[in-house]
């Protein structure tokens, strides 16, 4: 299918295999001749490595985290300077000044924010002085104008001044050299101001906004919701949205790119097209053992690939592989739309927070009790579809719902809760306890 519109498919290149290095060793199928899940899983995250760390401009920086410790470079503040609008002086030289006996000082001369003192401050003077301006050399107080009659050649100050009254001194926010920020902290907008105010417009962090993902349906039967179904035989892609979705949710920048005929020539083609622009690609469809499970079949010839059969239901049939010559991973899902969804939770998921460097990168279970006996399959970590509710005792009670077929959609989204039954186990007693994944942060 065109994608952008610029060239003929005939003019673009396909990305060719070429002597690449091949995948790390998969691991063993240890479960009634099938990978375990868990070891699926952990053998992706080996493969995928974060995405690297950028520098970014500040305000583009707010809400990722820190990659790198930041010392100031400065002093904060860089000079003793003025707290107040008023006049510089010794203190020495005001500390009797009262209304009843004002002490009466030339004004030798007057310096602002941004100006340097026009010379040193004799005893028994005073400078004129704005907020935010060095104090001259030889000053170590300031009174504010309040407290003067405001003179302009001659003030009379008539209250008294201690030494450092209203004089901010260099260094002592932030002396240059100290730490400010660590790493790993989240920047917030004072974080962001304190970064300014040291003079750095970038930083460096992670994870970038969001990791770039792909998502591509394979199918010949498939069409696209909106457009209407022209034979009994055709099906609308719902897997294209339902991996893009939860992709997005699992915050990442999402192309859906839609639907590809089990075409083998227009799978390379499109696959080729989305290297340049994906962090991950995903596909759903043609992975298992069919005739025309043209995933399995090309993607072979434009990378480094896995398929695997794990020991999971739904979800048996997973593929896995680097791709072109950036070795971009790419996750290819079977085509029932439960299997996509359940094998996004259990691989994609974890894969995309590992790209963001956001830990941990698996769902924890939690513990749940069955509301009814249940049965599953063994050898099989099952998925079943769950729904929690708060039981009579205010603890938490599961049930199952939708059935188990793996092309239930209807049935998926009465569920709430993914329930994981084990491979050791084939039944559950009411009131046991089981492990389960609440979606609702989905
Ligand atoms: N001989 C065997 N057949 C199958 C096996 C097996 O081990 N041996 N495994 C079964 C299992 S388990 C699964 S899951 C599926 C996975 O098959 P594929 O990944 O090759 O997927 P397809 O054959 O292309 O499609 C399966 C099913 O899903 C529907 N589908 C596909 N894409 C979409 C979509 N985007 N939106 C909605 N529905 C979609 C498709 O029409 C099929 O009904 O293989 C079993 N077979
Ligand atoms: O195990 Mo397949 O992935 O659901 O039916």
């Amino acid at each position: 299918m065109p994608l952008f519109g610029r060239r003929r498919d005939s003019e673009r290149p396909l990305v060719e295999r070429t002597e690449r290095p091949a995948l790390p060793a998969p691991p063993a199928d240890t479960v009634d001749g099938l990978r375990a899940m868990a070891d699926h899983r952990d053998y992706l995250l080996t493969c995928v490595d974060p995405l690297p760390p950028f520098s970014q401009q500040l305000l583009d920086a707010v809400g990722l985290c820190l990659c790198e410790d930041v010392s100031a470079a400065v002093d904060l503040p860089g000079f003793d300077n003025s707290a107040m609008d008023g006049y510089a002086v010794q203190a020495h030289d005001v500390e009797t000044a009262s209304s009843d006996t004002p002490v009466r000082l030339p004004v030798v001369g007057e310096i602002a924010a941004g100006q340097v003192a026009p010379h040193r401050l004799s005893p028994g003077s005073a400078m004129k002085i704005m907020t935010g301006a060095p104090l001259p050399p030889g000053a170590d107080a300031v009174v504010p104008y309040e407290a003067t009659d405001r003179g302009e050649r001659e003030v009379a100050v008539v209250e008294p001044s201690v030494l450092g009254q209203h004089v901010r001194r260099r260094g002592e926010d932030v002396a240059a050299g100290t730490v400010v920020l660590r790493e790993g902290q989240r920047l917030g907008p004072r974080a962001i101001g304190l970064l300014a105010g040291i003079g750095l417009d970038k930083v460096t962090v992670r994870p970038r906004p969001r990791p770039r993902v792909v998502v591509v349906s394979t199918g010949t039967e498939l069409v696209q919701p909106g457009h209407r179904l022209s034979s009994d035989r055709e099906i609308y892609d719902s897997n294209s949205y339902l991996l893009a979705a939860a992709a997005k949710a699992a915050g990442a920048q999402v192309f859906r790119v839609g639907l590809v005929d089990d075409d083998p020539a227009a799978v390379k083609q499109l696959i080729s097209d989305q290297l340049v622009r994906a962090d991950l690609i995903l596909t759903s469809g043609g992975i298992s053992e069919g005739d025309y499970d043209v995933i399995k079949q090309v993607m072979p010839e434009l990378g480094a690939t896995d398929f695997a059969r794990v020991a999971m239901q739904p979800g048996k049939p997973q593929g896995f592989g680097l791709i072109g010559e950036d070795r971009v991973p790419m996750i290819m899902l079977p085509g029932n739309p439960v299997s996509s969804f359940v094998s996004f939770e259990a691989f994609v998921r974890p894969v995309i927070r590992r790209l963001m460097g956001a830990t941990p990168y698996e769902r924890e279970p939690v513990r749940c009790r069955a509301a009814h006996p249940m049965r599953s399959l063994p050898n099989r970590l099952q998925f079943a579809r769950g729904l929690v509710e708060s039981d009579r005792d205010g603890g938490r009670a599961v049930s199952l719902v939708g059935g188990p077929g793996s092309h239930l959609l209807g049935g998926l989204v009465r569920a709430n809760t993914l329930v994981l039954l084990a491979e050791d186990v084939d039944f559950v007693a009411q009131g046991d306890e089981v492990d389960v994944w609440l979606l609702g942060d989905e």
